[in-house]
């Protein structure tokens, strides 16, 4: 066959085209996070002997990034609300890792409790000198319409993710400036991006905490040796559906919904450290077609909107028949009760 150069070039050209496709649908991340696994620095080398406190340690992302974080040889400091979780996810660091117990502290926190916040950064600094790393993880989701939302539940869900995240942030602060150097890791969602039916108090709240550190990300530019950075995951497996709120507080979710379709936490928690070890100011981590979504809604909304308005409204639609509306996309949907 005679094929001359410019047929050669369009042919290598859409072979990578093909090919950058291809990676493009298999991927969980967005393409700095896949420049930053391929050839970035690995956690390995950039987190060991950190000191990094983890909100929300007791279960889900937070409790997974406690054990890949300690087998790194990061020094920890674990929070959330349970003491007893808390020494639980530590006896597990210790039997994984090559720590020592002096090299994780299990320090209780509520982020409501913003009054404590000031304390517990003293505690933290009093045992380990200085904290490298804040990952603000802790929170809590919500499934419910708005309409039969008590205003209640959107007070707590902006007091715990956007306001409990934000005391804790500026309590712990001034020590990275002090020293000019630290990183904070804030995790919000998808939801913090996009729009998502039956959780509208939530999607605010992951906005409020996006506008937040987008901010304080430019008024940190005198201090280059800080790094603010936002963590915006799709569905992964944790206890969050099953600790979300309803339409009242105090009402529990009545059954956990199926987890199949979603992230390993693992995985997860991997993509975040190796951004956090890379510095990535936002990273997005979801598989597809969650991932399609991020891109659509940052640069086509009018088209993002119609598909979110397609499979948002079969979403409400099972959660009102009480489906459960979280696998409904994907799966045949199963009653919650
Ligand atoms: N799992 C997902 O699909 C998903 C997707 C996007 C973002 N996120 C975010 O990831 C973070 C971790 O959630 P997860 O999925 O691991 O859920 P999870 O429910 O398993 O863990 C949440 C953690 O936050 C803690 N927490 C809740 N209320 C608190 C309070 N008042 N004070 C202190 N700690 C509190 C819990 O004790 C728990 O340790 C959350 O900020 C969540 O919004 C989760």
């Amino acid at each position: 066959m005679d094929l001359s150069v410019t047929s050669v070039l369009y042919l290598g050209a859409l072979l990578y085209v093909v090919v950058q496709l291809v990676r493009f649908i298999r991927a969980d991340s967005d393409f700095t996070m896949l420049w930053a696994v391929a050839f970035g620095y690995k956690p390995e080398k950039r987190l060991r002997g950190k000191v990094v406190w983890i909100t929300g340690a007791s279960s889900g992302i937070g409790e997974e990034l406690a054990y890949q974080l300690s087998r790194l040889g990061a020094r920890l400091i674990l929070s959330s609300r349970r003491e007893d979780e808390l020494e639980r996810v530590k006896g597990c660091c210790l039997s994984y890792s090559s720590l020592q117990e002096e090299d994780i502290l299990v320090l209780p926190l509520d982020l409501l409790e913003r009054a404590s916040h000031e304390a517990k950064v003293k505690t933290a600094i009093a045992h380990f000198g200085n904290i490298d790393i804040l990952i603000n993880n802790g929170g809590r989701s919500q499934r419910s319409l708005c309409l039969e939302t008590s205003v209640d539940v959107y007070q707590a869900l902006m007091d715990i993710n956007f306001l409990g995240t934000v005391s804790l942030t500026q309590q712990v602060l001034p020590y990275m400036t002090q020293r000019g150097t630290g990183a904070v890791v804030t995790v919000s969602s998808v939801a913090g991006l996009v729009g998502v039916p039956l959780s509208t108090g939530y999607a605010a709240s992951k906005h409020a905490l996006q506008g937040f550190f987008n901010s304080l990300r430019t008024e940190m530019t005198d201090y280059p040796g800080i790094t603010i950075s936002t963590v915006c995951p799709g569905p992964v497996q944790s206890q969050i559906v099953h600790n979300a709120f309803t339409e009242q507080l105090g009402r529990p979710m009545l059954a956990a919904a199926d987890q199949q379709h979603k992230m390993p936490t693992s995985r997860c928690a991997r993509l975040i450290l190796v951004g956090m070890a890379n510095q990535i100011k936002e990273m997005w981590i979801a598989h597809q077609p969650f991932l399609i979504f991020f891109y659509l809604w940052q640069y086509t909304p009018t088209l993002a909107w119609a598909l979110t308005d397609m499979l948002g409204r079969r979403r409400v639609q099972n959660f009102k028949a009480g489906l459960d509306a979280d696998s409904a996309y994907f799966s045949k949907p199963k009653k919650t009760y």
